[in-house]
């Protein structure tokens, strides 16, 4: 279960045009971030703006009042109805989608410059997702009745690509955020998911990154590059690494959570006597400037240990944040105000004190009365409790605190045998203990809570001045938050799930602009911590070899070997080391999966129609740096319609220079490799002895034919001997038939296979960086194997 500080925040702002172009504005109010996406969607199903909005995980979603998709289309707002009922929907006016003052408006707000992001000279372009952004941060201002602080938000905008793109039944396949068991009840599968296998991360922001990470790789070979010399030099500096550990512990657990108070300015501020509700606030606020304290104490800890980092990301995060005075001086305006002993608590009376003591005393003379009568109420509960236990013979009576209740009575049930005395009311019981009050406690708690938020209004009105004065530096905080969370996730995700792993067993991919994707000795990244002799597989996948069919009974490891690929691309691309001995990728800009998860009941459409609507989507969205995974495409239909249409899905994949691995049992499937050259035939190795099936979860080149595996295994699942022998004199004759049918004359495609074998040594050559006598020699070798039709 997610806890309470993982629960998204994102209110999202959508709206489309005619021409189905949609812009998105995320505004997350925990990190007081905005991500701006437009697009055009090319599927009628809104399938990317169905998987950004899984992405965010909404609380609200904001949407103009009517559709203007063209007649026949889904509009956003009826995908939000059908898709994301349970998410709060909020109307507004189309005039409060303004693009002008969208552009304006993020401007203004950003911390860093946008003109890196391309939105001010492209904002014209843009204007749907600036539109979007200008209806959003209207309905947070209002509903929230705050102010959001110029150059205060971290704006990221999605529009430039910079991260891959999977869509939303991929993530659900690869089991990247979940996994895809966790839903069926009664499932008791010890397999991870990719998220829950690397969430170590001890910061809330840094399991977001994580996630955010995970869900959108990156794109860019310089940032993924940045992180893997972090990542090298964490695994070569044992120093730097626990040191780093060590450090990222004495930042509070929800430092990104600070950034929010100083981002959103309230509307009202007044110096009267505060209402209950401005009380919470002010809580909130003290909160947040002791948490802010005790992270910029932490900060010359962190100075130290990165002082002699090498690796650009640490040099840069040391010099931009360690290396800032800015971070002296707010720490210096916070000490002048706030005492130097108060200290971030978690236990809810501690922090209440802490906070009721948080201003320096003398600064306020309405504070220190509130303050007294915080401590005499506090003294008297304790002094009540000391008489109950010392009157009713109680010594283990205890005095909890929580928020809702205050101070509470709890007493083991042994020790009062069920003869309570009548001055104790609302008695629960709770496991061995009971839980109760007495009129007396009970109001001493509402005397020490009204004490509490004097202290809390008071301390908030001392504290204006202070939070303005921070406010003009909030940047610098938003900076650190990112620098924090990135540590978090790299050093606390990355290098530790590397660190518990055999030495060697994980290693650094390596990039090319457009190169081949190839993993020597890859593993499944939880897969191989369930099985111990877990088979270690190779992938090649090249312009010349683009697809690679994959062929092998059932159970023989195919669609393991399909999820493995795509984890370890998405492991690679978010700057981590793989389990594979040697990985080279050229960078990867979708992932699209075609695989046969479990039937969902809720979809309301049969598995065909889903396996071609997914086939569909995948076919209208792919580009030429796409990797593409099918598993069994066109089982779930008659079996010659399944076979042509998976033969013409895999002619048309071909024409593309994206990668495809497609695994299928339709062994006639392979002869594609007789007509088209780039595609590579495997199978996985199943040694058959008596009728019996040994899995070897090895692949090997070539197709290999296991005669009846499909009987053997249903014999085995225990159908009757009967059925069995009938079914096997049925397969005997259709498979004479098929093979017939499907057969396709070697001889004449053998030609172009020469010819293009010969081109792809050229352009290898081309590459190559040997000299120009060993080139003449090898097109000299080039020319006799030629010669003598061995290419
Ligand atoms: N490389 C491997 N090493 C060890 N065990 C493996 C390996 N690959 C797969 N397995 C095991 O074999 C089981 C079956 O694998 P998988 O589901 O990938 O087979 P499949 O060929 O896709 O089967 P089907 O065609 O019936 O869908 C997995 O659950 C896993 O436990």
């Amino acid at each position: 279960m997610e806890d309470e500080g993982e629960r998204s925040s994102f209110v999202v702002g959508l709206i489309e045009n005619r021409a189905q172009e949609v812009g998105v504005a995320a505004f997350d109010l925990r990190s007081a971030s905005l991500h701006l996406s437009q697009y055009i969607e090319t599927s009628s199903s809104y399938q990317n703006t169905k998987t950004l909005l899984n992405f965010y995980d909404p609380i609200v979603i904001i949407v103009p009042p009517y559709k203007l998709a063209s007649d026949g289309m889904v509009g956003v707002s009826e995908l939000v109805d059908k898709f994301f009922s349970s998410v709060r929907k909020a109307i507004m006016a189309r005039g409060c989608f303004d693009d002008t003052k969208g552009a304006v408006l993020t401007k203004n707000l950003a911390a860093k410059d946008l003109s890196v992001l391309g939105l001010d000279t492209y904002y014209k372009q843009y204007y749907l997702c600036l539109a979007a952004a200008a209806a959003t941060i209207k309905w947070i201002e209002a509903e929230k009745g705050v102010i959001v602080t110029n150059h205060s938000l971290s704006v990221t905008f999605n529009g430039s690509l910079n991260h891959v793109n999977i869509d939303a039944t991929s993530v659900q396949n690869l089991e990247i955020i979940d996994t895809l068991h966790s839903n069926l009840l009664g499932t008791n599968s010890k397999k991870k998911s990719l998220f829950h296998m690397l969430k170590t991360t001890k910061t809330i922001g840094g399991t977001r990154l994580l996630r955010a990470n995970l869900l959108q790789p990156l794109k860019d070979i310089e940032t993924i590059e940045g992180r893997l010399d972090c990542l090298d030099e964490l695994m070569s500096n044992e120093q730097l690494f626990f040191g780093l550990s060590q450090v990222l512990r004495k930042f509070p657990k929800e430092t990104d959570r600070v950034l929010c108070h100083f981002c959103f300015k309230p509307r009202k501020v007044s110096n009267e006597v505060l209402s209950d509700d401005h009380s919470k606030k002010s809580q909130v606020l003290v909160a947040s400037i002791i948490l802010l304290k005790t992270a910029l104490d932490a900060l010359p800890l962190l100075s130290k240990v990165l002082k002699d980092a090498r690796s650009f990301l640490l040099r840069n995060i040391y010099r931009s944040v360690c290396e800032s005075e800015k971070y002296g001086s707010i720490r210096k305006r916070i000490g002048e105000v706030i005492d130097e002993d108060v200290l971030h608590a978690r236990a809810p009376f501690v922090a209440r004190t802490q906070q009721c003591f948080a201003i320096k005393a003398g600064i306020d003379g309405f504070l220190d009365v509130a303050r007294r009568s915080f401590c005499d109420t506090s003294e008297a509960i304790h002094n009540l409790a000391n008489k109950y236990r010392e009157e009713l013979k109680l010594p283990n009576l205890k005095l909890p605190f929580n928020n809702r209740q205050g101070f509470y009575i709890r007493i083991p049930h042994k020790d009062v045998q069920g003869k309570l005395p009548s001055k104790f009311i609302q008695v629960v019981k709770h496991g061995n203990n009971i839980h109760c009050s007495t009129l007396e406690l009970a109001s001493l708690n509402v005397r020490n809570k009204s004490a509490a938020g004097e202290c809390y209004a008071r301390t908030a009105i001392c504290l204006e001045a202070l939070m303005d004065a921070i406010r003009e530096d909030v940047g610098m905080l938003t900076l650190l938050a990112e620098a924090l969370c990135m540590l978090d996730m790299i050093v606390n995700s990355f290098a530790h799930m590397i660190s518990t792993k055999p030495v060697d067993s994980y290693t650094r991919p390596k990039f090319t602009s457009d190169g081949p994707l190839a993993i020597d000795a890859g593993r499944h990244p939880i897969l191989e911590s369930i099985h111990n002799d877990f088979v270690a597989n190779n992938v090649f996948l090249s312009e010349a070899s683009n697809m690679v069919i994959v062929t092998g009974p059932n159970m023989s490891g195919k669609s393991t070997y399909l999820q493995q690929v795509c984890l370890t691309v998405i492991l690679a691309q978010i700057g981590c080391y793989v389990p594979a001995r040697f990985t080279t990728l050229r960078v990867v800009d979708l992932i699209f999966t075609r695989m046969n998860a479990p039937d969902s009941i809720e979809s309301n459409s049969s598995t065909f129609m889903t396996e071609m609507r997914e086939t569909a989507f995948i076919m209208q969205n792919i580009s030429s740096r796409s990797l593409i995974i099918m598993d069994e495409l066109g089982r779930a239909t008659s079996s010659s319609d399944g076979f042509a249409i998976a033969w013409s899905c895999c002619e048309h994949l071909l024409s593309l220079k994206a990668y495809t691995i497609f695994a299928t049992h339709m062994e006639n499937l392979v002869e594609l490799a007789t007509i088209y050259p780039n595609v590579k035939i495997l199978h996985f190795y199943v040694d058959v002895q008596n009728n019996h099936l040994d899995f070897k979860f090895q692949l090997k080149d070539g197709p290999r034919h296991v005669p009846h595996y499909g009987l053997l295994l249903a014999e085995v699942a225990g159908l009757p001997s009967s059925v069995i022998t009938a079914a096997r004199s049925i397969t005997a004759r259709i498979t004479e038939k098929e093979v017939k049918r499907t057969q396709v004359n070697r001889a004449q495609y053998q030609p172009m296979h020469i010819i293009y074998g010969v081109a792809q040594r050229l352009i290898c050559l081309k590459h190559s960086s040997q000299k120009e006598d060993s080139i003449r020699l090898a097109l000299q070798n080039l020319q006799e194997s030629f010669a003598e039709g061995k290419i």
